[in-house]
């Protein structure tokens, strides 16, 4: 076999052929436009170096596609540019996959990013008294190259703390890659400190948002015993994380709902209050009322049952931030309700204010609307989110049961999960009471339900992830005061 070096323009010579070097031409192509696309985020020397990293190990391979000086020169002209094509075939093939891998995997990446950013402002925006600084994320390309190929991409978030019992500020650098977080201490802590750091991680669910982090950072690592300074007060109202909360949840109502509550108040005869001789005729509502009803797209979806979207996901992601903020400001925290055992009452959270202008302007005129008589004069609520879990603390399911309560308001806040559908059975006074009738699925985050608390209703086990719910029991003394408790 001769190894006489003629391969080098026979390699080349599909370049230069019009008949069969067309698909070579895309190897030079496709690696300019792999350079140009990823060079601007990870770096040109990065990128270089990973491209031909990999070529090193794609050169060998090509003997054995007989593309060798021995057989070039034995094989002639012809069969040579066809074998250096299939060669640059190879090549192009390689360099667009690392193209469309490079694509998919940049777009994942830059949605992390942009949710850990909307997440760091928000942060930011309420200023937390203990967070000095929080910046980033910014992304850190290439970090930890190891051999021939670059670390995972990880976008990176530096926040300082500083408090009453840390007058030094504390720097904590987190990282975040595929839904995993790492933090490092930025001046090294005590080897009691890193136990610390390392637990507080381990402890952290997969994919827990920035807002949900840092607090809970400061308090389980970071700050000793008096987690809020000597001025640390038992009123949960003065350290709030969202303050917009705190105020009218009228703003964060779905627009669907706003315009049925603004033709209800057009087409409303006066206030009404319930007692033992008005109770049970007709509530102040407007004719037709009900294809707007249906039109807005609220659903009855079982007798007496009103499903539709009440709040926006807006409202929900700052509620869920609230209450893991709440959650780890160490206050006391008793069982929402008789049956379930995990989840939070709103009174606690200083929000029953809020509840009660909800409950005056949004359920008082549904209630009206929907269940005359019983629903005519709200005038108590208990307030409280429940929180089923597959992992950690949380609820599986929930038995079949009716409420205290004359009307129920029962709302999605999210995340994700499956299963843990709500079953309704009946009136409490039917007679096949106890009869499922319907399993009900959360459309999505900000739907609710509204019935009465006499509907019998349960909840299916949950299969995987975690649903958190904010219910409102409202109550009227003035129907139980008519001795109508039951029915
Ligand atoms: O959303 C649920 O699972 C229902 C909760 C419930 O019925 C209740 O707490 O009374
Ligand atoms: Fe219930």
């Amino acid at each position: 076999m001769s190894w006489k070096v003629v391969g080098t323009w026979d390699i080349l010579a599909p370049l230069t052929s019009p008949q069969k070097g067309y698909v070579s031409c895309f190897a030079p192509v496709g690696l300019a436009a792999f350079l140009l696309v990823a060079a601007p985020d990870q770096g040109v020397t990065a990128n270089f170096s990973l491209y031909f990293a990999h070529l090193q190990f794609l050169f060998p391979l090509l003997p054995l596609l007989g593309v060798t000086n021995g057989q070039l020169h034995n094989d002639g002209a012809k069969t040579s540019q066809q074998r250096c094509s299939l060669a640059m075939g190879v090549l192009t093939l390689y360099t667009s996959c690392s193209l469309v891998a490079l694509g998919v995997s940049k777009t994942l990446q830059l949605d992390d990013f942009r949710r850990l950013r909307r997440e760091a402002s928000a942060l930011l925006g309420e200023r937390p008294s203990f967070l000095r600084s929080l910046e980033g994320p910014r992304r850190l390309w290439g970090h930890g190259m190891e051999g021939v190929g670059l670390g995972r991409p990880e976008i990176i978030v530096d926040i300082d703390f500083q408090g009453a019992t840390h007058p030094q500020p504390i720097s904590i650098r987190l990282y975040f890659s595929e839904g995993k977080i790492n933090a490092r201490w930025l001046l090294p802590s005590s080897p009691r400190g890193e136990d610390k750091l390392k637990s507080f991680m381990e402890s952290l669910l997969r994919g827990s948002p920035l807002s949900h982090v840092v607090p809970a950072l400061w308090e389980q690592v970071i700050s000793p015993e008096a987690p809020w300074g000597a001025t640390r007060s038992t009123s949960y109202r003065a350290r709030t994380l969202h303050r917009e909360l705190y105020g009218s949840w009228l703003s964060f109502l779905d627009p669907n709902l706003l315009l049925l509550l603004k033709r209800l108040q057009q087409g409303s005869t006066g206030t009404h209050t319930a007692c033992g001789r008005c109770v049970g005729k007709k509530g102040p509502s407007f004719p037709g009322w009900r294809q707007l009803f249906l039109k807005l797209g609220f659903e009855e979806i079982s007798r007496g049952v009103y499903a539709f979207q009440a709040m926006t996901p807006r409202f929900c992601s700052l509620f869920l931030q609230e209450l893991s903020w709440f959650e780890h400001a160490g206050l006391r925290r008793s069982r929402p309700n008789s049956m379930n055992k995990y989840g939070t009452v709103l009174d606690e959270m200083d929000l029953s204010p809020m509840i009660a202008h909800f409950q005056q302007q949004v359920l008082q005129p549904l209630s009206r609307l929907l269940f005359p008589g019983i629903g005519d004069e709200l005038d108590g609520h208990h307030a409280f989110v429940v929180r089923y879990r597959v992992e950690g603390a949380g609820d599986m399911d929930l038995a079949p049961h009716r409420d205290d309560s004359e009307v129920t308001f029962n709302l999605a806040l999210g995340r994700r999960w499956a299963g843990c559908e709500l079953t309704f059975c009946g009136l409490m006074q039917d007679q096949d009471v106890y009869h499922h009738r319907l399993s009900h699925k959360f459309p999505g985050e900000g739907w609710a339900v509204l019935h009465l608390g006499r509907q019998v209703h349960g909840t299916e086990k949950i299969r995987w992830g975690e649903r958190a719910n904010l219910v409102i029991w409202s109550r009227s003394w003035a129907w139980r005061a008519a001795g109508r408790i039951h029915v």
